[in-house]
């Protein structure tokens, strides 16, 4: 369809995206000034009756549940050619399937994310319908003056719990969709929703889709740490036998909420998760200068790798890493008090492709990390076995090359695993500087296996103490 002038009062902007049976614009109401989405049904559709129907329906259910947990409708009208239009909240952050697209979620978000889609799902059990293609694409997000909200949208599918407890046409999206909606005729209630939520749930935190009912590998073999309640929520959520489901959406959103409040939730949260907003404005605000300051210091020592130098915040820890992996820095330091060891706030950097799924072993990242401590001269500095490492080796294969590193005032040990899944290596690295009482611990994540890459960034490494 060409990019029409105006639908009504409302200007039109740009097309958002079209699916099966409809287009989405941004358009703007000037007599209100607010930027509004259009969703006009496609041509060729507009004769069929059920569709037109349905999409008028789906106007009339989100204008009459009107809550903040869903997309709100304004209004709705005619084009000249008779096919409908509805106008309604502009959800300005894309959606949930944009953010899983780039890996699993840190585990807080995705709870979070989790209580919002459950809240509005409530909203529209409660108000008496059945969603039927609950899945991350249909969960959109808006600013919000605290960050932002889900909207839950796409009610294209959606059908009245009377209406839906007799003969039901098969509907809803594979993966997602419940085993009883894929039946043609069969009966579906809320549950049919609650397994979408736990499938949902299942790709926010694993990056990936549930397996095809009988679902049998819970999250936590995908992604290792997860809380066992968790796991627990989720499989029964996507069980093949609703009645072993939780009983409809509060229920679900309940049991959320009560794994997020969990006192020992936040520490499995990795430290740069849990400062990654503020740091990820620095870093970005950082690398730019750094970028500048740098430049000169690009250097290619592996054919077709393009070094850049990298400095934390303090200008303690400076590192030689590929350009290609500081997509994402998070320099402001680290916390090894955290992690058990000596330190309170250290020098630290983490530089990755990703960084939020860093410690996730199957997420394809390339990065490096390199946290300083200072030990004082009567304590011990910790050794090897001291540091909570490996976990980004947790699922590489065979034990790892173990070898003795000596560089300028750098002496240590460095483990380097082969045979990873998502990352080709791991490279653990423990350099200790016993002149200055400093030992520097480093994890360097290659989704290709160069070892020329570990071996320039471990002896590009500079601490200014
Ligand atoms: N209120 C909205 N604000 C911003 N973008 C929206 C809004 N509603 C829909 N979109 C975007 O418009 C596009 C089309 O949405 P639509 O609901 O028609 O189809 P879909 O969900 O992509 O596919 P289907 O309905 O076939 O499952 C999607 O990219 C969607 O994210």
């Amino acid at each position: 369809m060409a990019e029409p002038e105006s639908f009504g009062r409302y200007r039109v902007l740009r097309r958002l995206g079209s699916g099966a049976f409809a287009t989405v614009w941004l358009g703007h109401d000037d007599r209100l000034d607010i930027p509004v989405a259009i969703k006009v049904l496609a041509e060729n559709w507009a004769h069929q009756l059920d569709v037109h129907h349905r999409f008028v329906e789906e106007a009339r259910i989100l204008r009459h549940a009107d809550s903040e947990w869903l997309v709100r409708v304004h209004d709705i009208g005619t084009l000249p050619d008779e096919r409908p239009y509805f106008v309604m909240t502009y959800a300005d952050r894309g959606s949930i399937a944009d953010r899983v697209a780039r890996g699993p979620l840190p585990l807080d978000e995705a709870l979070r994310l989790l209580t919002e889609i459950g809240q509005g799902v409530t909203v529209l059990h409660r108000h008496g319908t059945i969603h039927r293609d609950i899945k991350p694409s249909n969960m959109l997000l808006q600013s919000s003056p605290v960050g932002e909200r889900v909207l839950v949208a796409d009610l294209g599918f959606a059908k009245s719990i009377d209406e839906a407890s007799g003969f039901t046409a098969a509907a809803g999206t594979p993966g997602y969709m419940s085993p009883e909606q894929s039946v043609p005729g069969g009966d579906i209630d809320v549950r049919a929703d609650v397994y979408s939520l736990g499938a949902v749930a299942y790709e926010l935190l694993t990056g990936r889709r549930p397996p095809p009912p009988p679902v049998r590998m819970p999250p936590s073999r995908v992604r290792a740490g997860l809380p066992s309640a968790l796991d627990e929520l989720v499989m029964t959520s996507l069980a093949e036998n609703r009645e072993d489901r939780p009983s409809d959406a509060t229920t679900f959103t309940q049991r959320v909420r009560a794994i997020r409040m969990t006192p020992d939730l936040r520490v499995r949260s990795p430290w740069w998760v849990r400062h990654r907003s503020v740091w990820g404005r620095i870093g970005a605000a950082l690398l730019v200068v750094l970028a500048v300051l740098t430049g000169a210091s690009a250097a290619t020592g592996t054919p077709g790798v393009t070094l850049v130098g990298v400095n934390d915040s303090t200008g303690t820890i400076h590192l030689a890493v590929p350009l290609a992996w500081t997509r994402q820095m998070q320099i402001s330091g680290w916390a090894p008090h955290e992690l058990g060891l000596v330190g309170g706030h250290e020098p630290g950097m983490l530089i990755a492709t990703d960084v939020t799924a860093w410690r996730d072993p199957a997420a394809p990242v390339s990065g490096v990390f390199a946290g300083l401590l200072r030990t004082p001269a009567d304590v011990e500095a910790p050794s090897f076995e001291d540091f909570p490492h490996f976990s980004g080796a947790a699922a590489c294969s065979g034990p790892p090359v173990r070898r003795h590193f000596d560089d300028g005032p750098w002496t240590g040990e460095v483990l380097h695993w082969r045979g990873c899944p998502a990352p080709a290596s791991f490279t653990a690295a423990r350099l200790h500087d016993d002149g200055r009482g400093l030992v520097l611990y480093l994890e360097i994540r290659q989704t290709d296996d160069r070892p020329h890459v570990v071996e320039q960034i471990l002896s590009g490494v500079r601490v200014t103490a």
